[in-house]
């Protein structure tokens, strides 16, 4: 049996959470924030950002219940230094000083799906969560790189650039949908359908985060293997159903929060490296794009670096079932943008 330090150094290499690019580059250190870091996703992925070295504070903000988690986090034998912050005990002062001068601000606030459920479904409640923590981020940290885990993402990424917009602080290239977790599936289900190494696995998937706007291209993957147009049938309905099939199997009991919390840790770790200075850094992710005209958010692979989004990168070829699928997703994706912008205009 392994010992546990041989487990853990295998789980972060296999993370990629702590790669030698820190050799490579002076390494800085940077102050990030959770806030929902009480919840579901939150307390897992506060813990994995407690283990990321690039991070030298870490601030857990939540509604209540943060204290225990940040006391919790705090005895773990990394360099961040770990402080909670909740509503319940520190009033409005609690989240300004949560997000003071941060560099990175993960906000995966907010509720979760049941059972019979869209993810649009969230919107009623969680369009005014993201919208009030944004508008703090305005204020407390404009130059934040900020990570909208929150759902539905193709409608609080839009609310979060028009809030940004209306503080006179939207800079495109720092406000970013987290789509990791819809790249993370594709690369696990096709490496255990293809019998691949599954480190050794990519998948580009573009458009948005529900149902039929998420469209892995397999056809992009690599290393390359043979599939028949059914097994990327299904494969593509799995991707974009992984969110539905641990709803369904949490019965009631929310929806991934491990799993989301090891694709957030990943996707705010490739946003500190960028900042760190580390070239190459490329992730898919839902941002302000014109790279698909008629929508103004879409996610593709873009290149990060120390001041955000460096470069967007266009779809790539399509084969002819990718093609539908992209006009296929183009009427949800649209109204979906358009309901968080108006919701953000108060139209
Ligand atoms: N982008 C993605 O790929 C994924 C997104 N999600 C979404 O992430 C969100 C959170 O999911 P879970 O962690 O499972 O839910 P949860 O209910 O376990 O945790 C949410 C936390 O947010 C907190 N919260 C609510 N309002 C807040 C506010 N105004 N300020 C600070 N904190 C606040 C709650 O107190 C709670 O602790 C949901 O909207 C879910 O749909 C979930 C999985 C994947
Ligand atoms: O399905 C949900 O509601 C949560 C989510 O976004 C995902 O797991 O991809």
């Amino acid at each position: 049996m392994a010992s546990s330090r041989q487990l853990l150094k295998s789980i972060s290499s296999s993370a990629r959470l702590f790669s030698n690019h820190r050799t490579q580059n002076q390494t800085r250190g940077y102050k990030v924030a959770v806030l929902g870091a009480a919840g579901g996703i939150g307390q897992p992925c506060g813990l994995l950002m407690k283990m990321n070295p690039l991070v030298t504070e870490l601030r857990l903000y939540d509604i209540a219940g943060t204290p225990g988690v940040a006391a919790d986090v705090s005895h773990i034998n990394t360099k961040a230094q770990v402080k909670g912050y909740s509503q319940a005990d520190d009033g409005e002062d609690g989240l300004k000083n949560a997000l003071k001068d941060c560099d990175l601000v993960i906000i995966p606030a907010g509720v979760p799906r049941k059972p019979g459920m869209t993810r649009d479904d969230l919107f009623k409640i969680n369009a005014g969560i993201v919208k009030g923590l944004v508008e703090a981020c305005a204020e407390n940290c404009p130059k934040a790189m900020l990570n909208i885990i929150s759902n539905p993402v193709n409608s609080t990424v839009p609310i979060a650039a028009e809030t940004l917009k209306q503080k006179g602080v939207y800079d495109k290239k720092k406000l970013f949908g987290v789509t990791t977790l819809d790249v993370v599936r594709a690369k696990t289900f096709y490496a255990e359908k293809k019998g691949l190494e599954t480190a050794k696995v990519d998948v580009p998937v573009i458009g948005g985060h529900a149902g039929v706007t998420i469209l892995p291209l397999f056809s992009q993957a690599t290393p390359k293997a043979a599939l028949t147009d059914d097994e990327i049938d299904a494969l593509t309905k799995r991707t974009q159903d992984g969110g539905t099939e641990v709803v369904a199997a949490k019965a009631g009991k929310g929806s991934a929060t491990l799993s989301m919390a090891y694709a957030g840790a990943l996707f705010g770790d490739a946003c500190l490296r960028a900042k760190n200075g580390e070239a190459g850094v490329v992730e898919c992710t839902y941002v302000e794009s014109d790279v698909v005209p008629g929508v103004e958010f879409f996610a593709t692979k873009v290149s990060l670096g120390r001041e955000g989004v460096e470069k967007i990168h266009g779809t790539g070829a399509l084969t002819a079932y990718e093609q539908a699928g992209l006009d296929g997703m183009m009427s949800e994706l649209k109204d979906s943008i358009q309901k968080g912008l108006d919701f953000a205009k108060g139209a």
